[in-house]
């Protein structure tokens, strides 16, 4: 059972049977596309499991007409789990309390990420950061989804300094599953017999999809899948780029941004740091550097975790070949240059 601390001193347990305390929940940019195909997913226990009665926080900016909209439709969809409905275009009144914060509001970037739009994230998330930091529930776990998105996260971890840094992460897991995808393609396999893909670095076009270390079961057995393709030219190559430029494919597919699958990722995401990944198994989420594999610190760089009541933990221990050594600093370099432009604009 694991149990999380509520604000106020009350606590709960995320998978016993006894009756339970919601959850308060934020999600901000609610009423925008991914918002929109988060809220009910949370609603109907894909967050937080089918036992775990949820509060949701929904933040936008004015005018409070279709956030309001969206609250009706949530009304009227009467899920069992929902205990209540906060929609307000107030940051204040929306982080009072929450337990878990889901940062989805933002300025989408364009081709890249230009002085403008960081300047806007910049200052949004710096507001955000000193909210939640005052009115949120003392060990608040925080998912920026925003792009960009490791910036974002680095930027409100700057601006909180009271919420520790393990609590702050960003969502790479969409890129995870993207990877996991691909290869359930490729072998014509259920993806759930894939696992332990990794993720390395940014959420933008340096991240590195690495296939080295994640197994097919297979029979029972654990194989390794860069045996089972038998194809190092494509995983060293379509793969990357395919899961990389995923999202703009999809965008130009059917006008947009992937909501549903960011919206399901968002979940898994929550899902596996408060009750944990399955044993054997890892999953890739961005969180603060702490010097493992030899990533600079000062970046939110997207990791293989496990997690286990309620904390995540890098993964250790695994041998890096030279391919894969340049594209994690690649990732790296990249994400310093985002962090130079975010504090040129602060
Ligand atoms: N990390 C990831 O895997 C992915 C991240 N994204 C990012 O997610 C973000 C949201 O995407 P969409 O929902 O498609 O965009 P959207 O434009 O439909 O929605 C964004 C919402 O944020 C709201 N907003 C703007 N400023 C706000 C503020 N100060 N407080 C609260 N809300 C505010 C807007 O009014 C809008 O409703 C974008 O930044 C996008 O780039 C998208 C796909 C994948
Ligand atoms: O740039 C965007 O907004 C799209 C994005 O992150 C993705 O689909 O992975």
């Amino acid at each position: 059972m694991v149990f999380i601390s509520l604000r106020r001193g009350i606590s709960f347990g995320l998978g016993s049977s006894h009756v339970k305390k919601p959850v308060r929940i934020l999600v901000t940019g609610a009423a925008g596309q991914i918002g929109y195909a988060l809220v009910p997913m949370i609603a109907r226990g894909e967050m937080l499991g089918p036992e775990q009665p949820v509060i949701l926080h929904m933040l936008d900016i004015p005018p409070a007409e279709v956030l309001n909209g969206v609250k009706m439709e949530l009304v009227d969809a009467a899920f069992p789990l929902l205990r209540g409905i906060l929609a307000t275009t107030d940051v204040v009144e929306a982080c009072d309390g929450v337990n878990i914060a889901v940062m989805v509001g933002g300025f989408p970037r364009r081709n890249g990420i230009d002085r403008d739009t960081m300047s806007k994230n910049v200052s949004m998330y710096k507001a955000q950061a000193s909210a939640l930091e005052k009115h949120a529930a003392p060990n608040c776990k925080v998912l920026v989804v925003a792009n960009p998105a490791n910036t974002n996260a680095l930027i409100l971890k700057e601006f909180a300094p009271s919420i520790p840094e393990k609590n702050i992460t960003c969502l790479t897991r969409l890129d995870h599953n993207r990877a996991l995808g691909q290869i359930s393609e490729r072998l014509n396999v259920h993806v759930s017999d894939v696992k332990n893909v990794i993720i390395w670095g940014n959420h933008f076009s340096t991240q590195y999809p690495d296939v080295y270390h994640a197994k097919v079961v297979t029979r029972g057995r654990d194989k390794p899948a860069r045996e089972l393709i038998a194809d190092d030219k494509w995983l060293n190559n379509e793969f990357i780029t395919t899961v990389r430029q995923r999202g703009a494919v999809i965008t130009k597919a059917h006008k947009l941004p992937s909501p549903l699958s960011v919206a399901s990722s968002a979940c898994d995401h929550i899902r596996d740091w408060a009750l944990g990944t399955p044993k054997g198994t890892w999953v890739s989420m961005g969180v603060y550097a702490d010097g493992s594999y030899g990533i600079p610190t000062g970046l939110i760089y997207s990791f293989p975790v496990t997690c286990r009541n309620g904390e995540w933990k890098i993964v250790q221990g695994l041998a890096i070949d030279q391919f894969s050594r340049g594209k994690m600093d690649a990732a790296a370099k990249e994400l310093v240059e985002e962090k130079r432009l975010a504090y040129s604009c602060l």
